[in-house]
């Protein structure tokens, strides 16, 4: 009972596949509608270099028949630079078709790439938070590269395949339909010995194409937290999880690839197949005078020139297969929902004063959970605002909803009395700054570097945001000054130095608001103090909101938000609210108390 049924979905499943692929075929077609102009000119070339792979084993049948068994010279030579002529116009018509498609080809996966990474771009925070990066990198890397591939040479081969098939069987069926029918035996051989394995290979490709993602993405991980690795001796484990990655791709790539290589094996058994079926039987109409020796030669030619295309098919047909998982992945993504468009009519602040409020605000990432939980407060322009409470309490999650990285569930966070919905968000985050515990440093001189706060700064605006933020002396240090090229993530400098300048970026942007993560890694005392000095220079006039980690912050906030479990569970100054003796004068008792017998 099972087995029908067991069809059925199998059926079912090759259908929907089928129509996922006419889906992707028709997406792709979308990007190369644009060079319709240069892809008729292909497939004219495609014509006529397919009718001259058919025109040449034909005279030269006939040339047999007329010449060589006629012992005649009357015009051989004649004939013999007929063919010279088109075997040199078959060459320029393939190598035309070849330079015209890979120039479709390459400004097609340019329009791809170029629209992918743009999206990336419009995509929510969300999205990135669940997934890796090198997984995504393999996408506009791998798969769009596949799909590259695919173009520059297998859409040729099909439509060439196609039609010099079908010439092919046409000029056969002309000159013997009994003999034309001797060859076409192997066929319904071919289709039913491909549908074996192409059904068995797309699925092992898939597979290949998402382990490799997952082994990029692992990678990834690996190289960029090395320094983890090493510190926590993980360097066993990590070899064991990429050893696992390892083995499932080579265990995907081998089934793809052995069921990929059947189909040459076939076809060469089935080529030999024919060719032996149209010499004898062939064979035995010429001694019954049925037909010429000429028509033998063009017959075998033919068939090879037939199951060549059959053949070239085939392969073509996996290539293309293993092409359209990666439009497919390459889609997905580009159909993953952007961030929520700005509101219509949302407006834009030319200036803002840095008065926030948040009423009720609820918030969840997952919508199962709530993390932040009914949160009201607010703040005047120009005051310091201290988030304290334990891990996972919030404080981050009401830093990444006042940037609109995320917007809330419930309730409603005003700027100015303006709801920050219909604010847009560009402008809305060109009042902000952000010092973040991780400072992320492009690759690129410092200059550019600091400049990433507004990137109208002049080089003297960007000193000066350097003097302020202590930062100047030690960038003059450096061997070519603001014009050093830091590393990928500034790993030439210390991290020290790295917050400098991301203080240094903030007082370039100038913002109202400003939000800042202190950082809790040890730095030396007088950098720490360098710090201190700098950070209280950029907050000066600013609206801040400072997760904060060192008691001296805390102690000179104008007010603290003690945060638990996603709710506000006392606000006031340091001094109050130890009076209070509740929550946070727990805290302080465990954490900055140490802080300050130190
Ligand atoms: N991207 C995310 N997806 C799902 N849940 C998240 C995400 N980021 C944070 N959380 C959860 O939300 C809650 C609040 O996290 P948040 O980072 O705001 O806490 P926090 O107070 O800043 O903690 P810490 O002091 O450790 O940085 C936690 O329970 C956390 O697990």
């Amino acid at each position: 009972m099972l087995r029908p049924r067991h069809r059925t979905m199998a059926a079912a499943g090759q259908k929907q596949q089928a129509k996922d692929n006419i889906g992707t075929l028709k997406r792709l077609w979308s990007f190369l509608s644009p060079q319709k102009g240069w892809l008729i000119a292909v497939v004219v070339m495609v014509i006529v270099s397919s009718c001259l792979s058919l025109l040449g084993p034909y005279i030269v049948g006939r040339a047999i028949d007329t010449y060589i068994v006629t012992k005649q010279t009357d015009g051989f030579f004649l004939v013999l630079a007929l063919l010279l002529f088109i075997y040199v116009a078959l060459s320029a018509s393939t190598f035309l078709q070849n330079y015209w498609m890979i120039r479709i080809a390459q400004k097609t996966i340019y329009a791809i790439r170029k629209q992918l990474f743009r999206h990336f771009h419009e995509l929510p925070i969300s999205f990135f938070d669940k997934r890796r990066q090198g997984e995504l990198m393999s996408r506009i890397t791998n798969d769009i590269d596949n799909m590259s591939q695919t173009f520059n040479s297998t859409v040729i081969q099909v439509i060439s395949s196609t039609l010099t098939l079908v010439g092919a069987i046409c000029v056969m069926l002309w000159l013997s339909p009994l003999l034309t029918f001797v060859t076409l035996l192997v066929v319904p051989m071919m289709y039913i010995g491909m549908r074996w394995i192409t059904n068995r290979t797309q699925k092992r490709f898939r597979e290949q194409q998402r382990c490799l993602g997952e082994m990029n993405g692992f990678i990834e991980e690996v190289i960029s937290g090395q320094k983890v690795v090493k510190m926590f001796s993980q360097e066993r484990r990590m070899i064991d999880g990429f050893l696992q990655k390892n083995e499932q791709l080579k265990q995907a790539g081998f089934w793809a690839q052995t069921y990929s290589g059947f189909i040459p094996k076939l076809m060469n058994f089935l080529n030999n197949a024919s060719f032996g079926l149209i010499a004898g039987v062939g064979g035995i109409l010429a001694l019954k005078g049925m037909i010429s020796i000429g028509v033998i030669v063009v017959f075998v030619e033919y068939a090879r020139q037939f199951t060549r295309p059959l053949n070239d098919l085939a392969n073509q047909w996996n290539t293309l297969l293993s092409a359209l998982a990666g439009a497919e992945r390459v889609f997905e993504i580009l159909d993953m929902e952007k961030e929520e468009r700005d509101e219509t009519g949302a407006i834009s602040l030319n200036h803002i004063q840095g008065k926030v409020e948040f009423d009720h605000v609820v918030f969840s990432y997952d919508k199962k959970r709530d993390v932040i939980r009914d949160v009201s407060f607010s703040v005047s322009p120009g005051e310091t605002v201290a988030l304290v409470g334990p891990t996972g309490a919030g404080k981050t999650t009401i830093l990444q909803l006042l940037a609109r990285f995320y917007d809330p569930d419930r309730g409603h966070i005003f700027i100015d009395g303006h709801d920050s919905r219909t604010i847009k968000r560009v402008s809305l985050r060109a009042h902000m700054a952000f010092v973040l515990q991780d400072t992320f440093l492009f690759e690129g001189t410092i200059r550019d570097n600091i400049r990433y706060g507004r990137l109208d700064a002049s080089d003297e605006a960007v000193e000066q945001a350097a003097k302020w933020a202590n930062a100047h002396s030690f960038i003059t240090k450096l061997p070519n000054g603001y014009d050093t090229v830091l590393k990928q993530d500034g790993s030439g400098i210390s991290q020290g130095q790295k917050q400098l300048l991301a203080i240094a970026r903030a007082m370039v942007a100038n913002p109202s608001i400003l939000i800042l993560d202190e950082a809790t890694s040890n730095i030396d005392t007088m950098t720490e103090m360098k710090i201190q000095e700098a950070l209280e220079r950029l907050m000066k006039g600013r609206t801040c909101f400072v997760i904060a980690h060192r008691l001296n912050t805390v102690q000179n906030a104008d007010r603290i938000l003690v945060l638990n479990e996603g709710k506000i569970i006392e606000q006031g100054t340091h001094e109050s609210l130890l009076k209070a003796k509740g929550f946070y004068y727990d805290l302080y008792s465990r954490h900055f108390q140490k802080e300050e017998a130190l």
